[in-house]
Formats: structure tokens, sequence, C-alpha cells
């Protein structure tokens, strides 16, 4: 029986959510296809969990998801190569296809915590397909995208460096008599550390080591070596590899530890699409070396995307739950609202929803704009090959940075919006949270890639300065004008976070040139200039967020049912002023803004939380997250939040004898002064 007040919600909203979700999945033939394929899995009892996932110890964890992923795996396949049919090779399409249905909502609804063989495809085949020669591409990319005899994972990380890569300290040298390379990881801090599904599930990584030909270092290259042989699963001879250990979310995702002692491997193990070691020892660069770090682009362009599911996946719970709650009178007497009717409650849920619908019309562009970079990557001409990877890198790298904070900032938001429930574990916010702050950190942390932003945006100033053309992000620094208030506070808004953008670039330019008068060299000014920096590039990808937003959503409005526009156009409006209230600081730092003008603003937000109070159940029924895809006791389609609690609770391992064996062992001693 569905829950009496999401009926009325939805019978009195006045947006059609069927419509809104062929829309958001990208047409009816796309819903219907992975509604279809989710009924597959969702209703096949193989997958259904007989314990709470969340009371399983950390090995059982393992266990059952390395159990449920091969299940997974293997019926996706099938499904996959009947739909792609004669097209089924590896290309990149094909793998972000695939790698989609694994990470996203389908792959979600069976691994709330992940699981251990996404990086084989998100990472491994993906470094094969950038960095493999196409003789390599022959031998290895077709076996590994059908997992045949290989299972891979990519291990950059180190104990001792992550974010510095150059300082990473495995070694890899070349042994010109046998055509191999030997690897060593010369002490503890060189231990590979993190990758995920390295501890128990991989035999093959894609490992970066530090080259050496002779005496001669030749930077750090990639390397593809078998590390369990491919029957018995024992570690190979010299490789000592194993899982890191319990952390705070993504616990079934087999991160690992592997270390080497004199591992050789033939010399075409090393990946050669952009750097060559020749059988006599000679080293060719022959492709722009920042290449190497082409996956790590490939993941940060993507997680933008997974963090917008996380985001949403957690609004859609605390909106239905909002609607099922009642507590707290609004008016003396009269009866008690539901919770999402209190203004506060709004402010906390729909500016959530409204920065993931933001994040997904952001996130197609970047995929878009990814695409084309790597086009032109392809045809050779250097120089616009440097300046579109140089753009991609700056855009992605802050994009991926602030999506990844403000996500899992939201989804805190969001679960405290539900009060004690919302700490419940059945309530599923600990995945979800845990899930979308691994991303902060992961595939770059936070701070570092906001400045290597900052690097590109002060080097852009100084070009606006110069009067050069300058690339498509960044075109708005040659734009001098002060702030005008118009009747648009749309464009009000973001033009003030375009000016605050480029005045803190300008600031953080001029922090550093103070620093380098002063006698320093360039890299202690970036040091002292560091805040600077960070405030700048965390301004440009609020301007940037906001104005490629505005821009998507004009471009495709005119294409969409009118109650669908409606909707995104409220949602468009409200994560600009939201993101204009919340970056307020800044925003009037350097602009003129008079508090009427504020006001203004603030008045509008309110306004449109009204707006979107009607609509709010029907707008997260749209983004059609199955009740798997939730895994939640408080966001279920039927909205009976109190009886899954209870159902819940039952099911819990502790509840299924009267009296716990440690009330005889321990408890009962104690009261009787035995212990
Ligand atoms: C079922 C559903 C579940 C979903 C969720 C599941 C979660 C769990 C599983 C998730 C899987 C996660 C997988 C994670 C994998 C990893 O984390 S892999 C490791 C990633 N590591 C990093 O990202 C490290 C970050 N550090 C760096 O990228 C670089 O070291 C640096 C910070 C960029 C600095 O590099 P350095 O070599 O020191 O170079 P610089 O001297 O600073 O720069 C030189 C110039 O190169 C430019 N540059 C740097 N990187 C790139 C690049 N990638 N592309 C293009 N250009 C680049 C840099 O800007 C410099 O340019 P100039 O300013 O012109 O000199
Ligand atoms: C869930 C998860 C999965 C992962 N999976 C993989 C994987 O599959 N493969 C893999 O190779 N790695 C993986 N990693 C490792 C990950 O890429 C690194 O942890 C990440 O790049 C951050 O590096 P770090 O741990 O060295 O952090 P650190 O760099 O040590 O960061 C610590 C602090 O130092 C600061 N800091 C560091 N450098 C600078 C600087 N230049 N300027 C200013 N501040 C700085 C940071 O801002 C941060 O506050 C994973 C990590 C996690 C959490």
């Amino acid at each position: 029986m569905m829950n009496v007040d999401l009926q009325q919600e939805r019978a009195s909203a006045t947006i059609d959510s069927e419509d809104f979700a062929q829309w958001w999945a990208g047409g009816k033939t796309n819903l219907e296809q992975r509604r279809s394929l989710e009924s597959q899995f969702f209703n096949d009892p193989q997958f259904d969990d007989v314990i709470p996932a969340s009371c399983l110890s950390y090995k059982e964890r393992y266990e059952h998801s390395v159990a449920r992923g091969t299940q997974f795996l293997h019926k996706l396949r099938q499904w996959f190569s009947e739909k792609q049919g004669k097209n089924n090779v590896c290309d990149l399409n094909t793998l972000q296809e695939f790698r989609f249905l694994l990470s996203g909502p389908l792959g979600t609804g069976l691994f709330q915590q992940s699981f251990p063989l996404r990086l084989h495809f998100s990472m491994f085949v993906s470094t094969l397909l950038n960095q493999g020669t196409e003789e390599q591409q022959r031998k290895w990319l077709s076996r590994a995208w059908h997992m045949d005899g290989i299972i891979g994972t990519y291990a950059q990380t180190e104990l001792g460096h992550g974010s510095y890569i150059r300082g990473l300290e495995t070694r890899a040298d070349y042994d010109a008599e046998h055509e191999e390379f030997i690897l060593n990881t010369p002490n503890l801090t060189a231990y590979k550390w993190w990758p995920g599904g390295l501890g128990q599930t991989a035999n093959m990584v894609v490992v970066l080591g530090q080259l050496y030909v002779g005496e001669k270092h030749c930077g750090l290259q990639s390397f593809l070596v078998r590390i369990r042989d491919e029957q018995t699963h024992e570690p190979i001879l010299g490789v000592d590899v194993g899982d890191i250990g319990p952390k705070l979310g993504a616990n079934c995702v087999n991160n690992g530890y592997l270390g080497f002692q004199n591992v050789r491997i033939p010399r075409d193990q090393m990946l050669m699409k952009n750097a060559q070691v020749t059988s006599d020892g000679k080293f060719i660069q022959s492709g722009q070396p920042l290449l190497l770090y082409g996956t790590m682009v490939f993941v940060r362009v993507i997680t933008v995307r997974d963090v917008m599911f996380e985001l949403l996946q957690a609004g859609t719970i605390a909106t239905r739950y909002s609607a099922v709650r009642r507590q707290s009178p609004i008016e003396p007497g009269k009866p008690e609202p539901q919770i999402l009717d209190h203004l506060t409650q709004q402010a906390k849920i729909f500016p959530q929803l409204a920065r993931g619908v933001s994040y997904r019309l952001v996130a197609d562009w970047l995929w878009q704009f990814y695409q084309n970079v790597m086009q032109t990557l392809e045809k050779k001409d250097s120089a616009l090959a440097s300046d579109s990877l140089a753009e991609l890198h700056a855009v992605s790298c802050c994009l991926k940075a602030v999506a990844t904070q403000e996500a899992s900032e939201g989804i805190d938001i969001l679960r405290k919006a539900c009060g004690g429930h919302g700490y419940m574990a059945s309530a599923n916010f600990d995945s979800i949270y845990g899930l979308a702050t691994a991303a902060y950190t992961y595939e770059g942390e936070y701070t570092v890639l906001l400045l290597q932003t900052a690097r590109f945006l002060v080097r852009q100033y100084v070009d606006s300065l110069k009067r050069k053309i300058l690339p498509g992000s960044v075109t708005y620094l040659r734009d001098v004008s002060r702030l005008v208030w118009g009747k648009d506070l749309v464009e009000n808004c973001v033009r003030s976070l375009e000016i605050a953008s480029l005045e803190q670039i300008r600031l953080a330019w001029q922090c550093q040139k103070e620093q380098r008068k002063r006698g320093l060299g360039v890299e202690q000014s970036n040091n002292l200039a560091g805040r600077q920096l960070v405030a700048a590039a965390t301004a440009h990808a609020h301007a940037f967020l906001t104005r490629t937003t505005v821009r998507e959503l004009r471009r495709i409005v005119s294409g969409l049912k009118p109650s669908v526009a409606g909707i995104l156009t409220q949602l468009m409006e409200l994560f600009v002023l939201d993101t204009f209230l919340r970056q307020a600081g800044q925003v009037l730092r350097w602009n003129s803004i008079n508090g009427r003008q504020l006001r203004q603003v603030e008045q509008r937000f309110e306004q449109l939380l009204s707006k979107l109070r009607p609509n709010a159940v029907a707008l997260v029924d749209g983004f059609d997250f199955h009740d798997r895809v939730l895994g939640s006791t408080l966001g279920a389609y039927d909205g009976r939040v109190y009886e899954r609690l209870m159902a819940e609770a039952r099911r819990n391992p502790l509840n299924q004898e009267t009296v716990n064996s440690s009330f005889y062992s321990h408890l009962q001693p104690m009261m009787r002064g035995k212990l």
C-alpha cells in the first residue's frame, strides 16, 4: 500500500514525472531499455540480499561482492553484446557506455559500496586504449575487454606519494640483454597503495614506475604487469600483494598494496603509444609526455557524472521522506505538516536537486568536450593539441574538485535533513556519502586539482592583458566591464560570479608577483599565493558551472515538453541564485551590489522554493531511481518508511535470538560479581 501523502503529492503535481523521466534518460527508448535491463537484475532472486549488507563482516562483504560481481558481469555482458551486435569492440564510447552501466544506477543498485571489478573497466582497459600501441592493443585489448584470463587495475599511488606523481619511487630498469624490464619497490614508501581491486581480485596491473635505461632516468612510464598466476591466482614470484583494510566507505572495492622484488616483464609490456624503448635500449619520446596522465583526465571527466547521481539519490531519499514525515505544527492547533512544508526544509533539499540537474547538463557538455579534445590529439597538430589538452585539464580539474566537494556536502545536508532516521545505515546515506567523499580525494585531491586550474587561469589572465584570443572556457576574462544590475536576475548573478572570478584571478596573480618582488622563486611564490589561487579556481568553477548550465539549458529547452522545460528552468534559476548566495562573500567583495539587490535575489530564491514545492515528489520520481538503487528505508517509492525501518531492524542478525550469548558469558557474571 502506498503512503497517502505520497499519493496525494503525485496526484496534485503539475508535471508528469514520466515526461521528465524520458528526458532524463535521453528519450523514451533509452528509458524503456534501462528499465527493462534493471528489472532483469532487480527481479532476479540471485541478486536479492538475505542479510543487510551493513551487517556483514569486511571479509564477507568482499566475498559477497565478488560472487555477485561475477554473476552481474556475466549477465550484463550477454545483454551488452546482443545490444552492440557487430559493434561490440572496445572503443572509448563503448567503454564509457559499459562503465556507466557498472557505476551508474544499475551497478549502484547491486553494490551500494561499489565492487572490486569496476577498476578493470574504468582504469585498466581505458589505459590500454589510451596508452597502448596498435600492436599492444591487438594483443591485449580484446582479451582485457572480455576478461579472458585478465582482471586488471591501475596502480599508480604509493604509500609515500599520491598527489606528487613525479615523486613515485617504483623503479623499472631496462635489461637490454634479455629485452626485459625489472620492476622493484626500493623501500616501504614505494609500495603501491590504494588501487581498487588490487588486494585479492586483479591478476594484472598497469603500474606507473620510474624508467631507467642504464643510468639514464627516462621519467615515469606505464607498464603492464602480471601479478598473479592466471590459473592458480597465487602471487607471481617477487610480488607482495594484499588488501589495505576497511575504510570510511566504498568497502567492497578491495583496495590493495603491492610491492615488487626483481619482477621481470618483456619489453613490449611497457605501454608505448607515446614513448618507446627500443630493443637495444634507446629511449624515444614520440608523443606528448603528458598523455601519460590521460587515464586520470578520463576518470576526472566521468566523476562529475558519478557524483551527480549520488547527490540525486540522496536528494530523492530526502524529498520522499520529507513528504511522508509529519512533525511540528506550523500554526498552533493545526495538524502536523509534512516536514517538506517547513520553508527551511525546502531550502536544504531543493538546491541540492537543482545542483544535481546542473551537474547533469555540465557533465554532458564535459564529455562532449573531452571527446572533441581526444579527436584533436589524434590529428597530430602539436600546438593545437597542447592548447586543447591544457584547457581540458584545467576545466576537468576544477569541475571534478568542486562537484565532488559540493556533492559530498550536499549529501550530508540531505542526511541531516532526515533527522535521526537519516543516521540509520538502512537509510543508506552512509554508503552514498562514502562514495562521494572518496571522489573528493581519488583521481586528484581537491586542493591539488584546484591549484592546477589556477595555474592555467593566471596564464590566461596574463594573455588577456596582452589581448590574445582566449580558450572558450575563459573568454569572459576579456570582459572587464563592471556589473550593471539589470532586470534579468539570472544574468546578474552569473555575471557577478564571472566578475568575482576575474578579480580573484587578478588578486592571485598580484600575490604571486608580490612574493616574486620580495625575491622569492616561482614555486615559493606560488605556495604563498596558494589560498588566493585556490579561491580563484573555485570562483572560476562557480562562474563556469552557472554559465554552462544556463547556456546548455537554453540550447535544449525549445525541444522539450512545456512542463519539463518549465521545471528545468526553475531548477536552473534556483541553482544560479543558490550559487550566488552561497558565494556571497566573494561576490560582494568584487561587485557593487546593494542590500536591496541582494534581497531581490533572496526573495526570488524563496519564491522558487515555493514554486518547486508542489512538484518536488514528481520531480524526484522523474529521476527514476529504482528502489534497489536508492537502497533506503526512507526513500522507497511507496513511502512506507516506518514499516521498512521496523522490518529492517527485525532482519538484523542480533535480533534473530531473544538472548545473545554475551549475556551468559559477560553480562550475567558481571551482575553476579563473578567477573
Ligand atoms: C557502483 C558505483 C560506485 C561508484 C563509486 C565507486 C568508488 C570507488 C571506486 C572508485 C575508483 C577510483 C579510482 C581512483 C583512481 C585513482 O585515484 S588513480 C591515482 C590518481 N592520482 C592523481 O590524480 C594524482 C594527482 N596528481 C597529479 O595529477 C599530478 O601530479 C599534478 C598534481 C597534476 C602535478 O603533476 P606534475 O607531474 O608534478 O606536474 P607539474 O609540474 O605540476 O605540471 C606539469 C604541467 O603539466 C600539466 N598537467 C599536469 N597534469 C596534466 C594532465 N593530466 N593533463 C594535461 N596537463 C597536465 C600541468 O598543468 C603543468 O602545466 P604547466 O602549468 O603548463 O607547466
Ligand atoms: C577510495 C580511494 C580509491 C583510490 N583508488 C586508487 C586507484 O585505484 N589507483 C591509484 O593509483 N590510486 C588510488 N587512490 C589514491 C588517490 O589517487 C590518492 O589518495 C589521491 O590522489 C591523493 O593523494 P594523497 O593520498 O597522496 O594525498 P596527499 O597529497 O598526501 O594529501 C594530503 C594533504 O596534502 C595536501 N597537498 C598535497 N600536495 C599539495 C600541494 N602541492 N599543494 C597544496 N597542498 C597539497 C592536500 O591538499 C591534502 O590536504 C585512491 C584513493 C581513495 C581514497
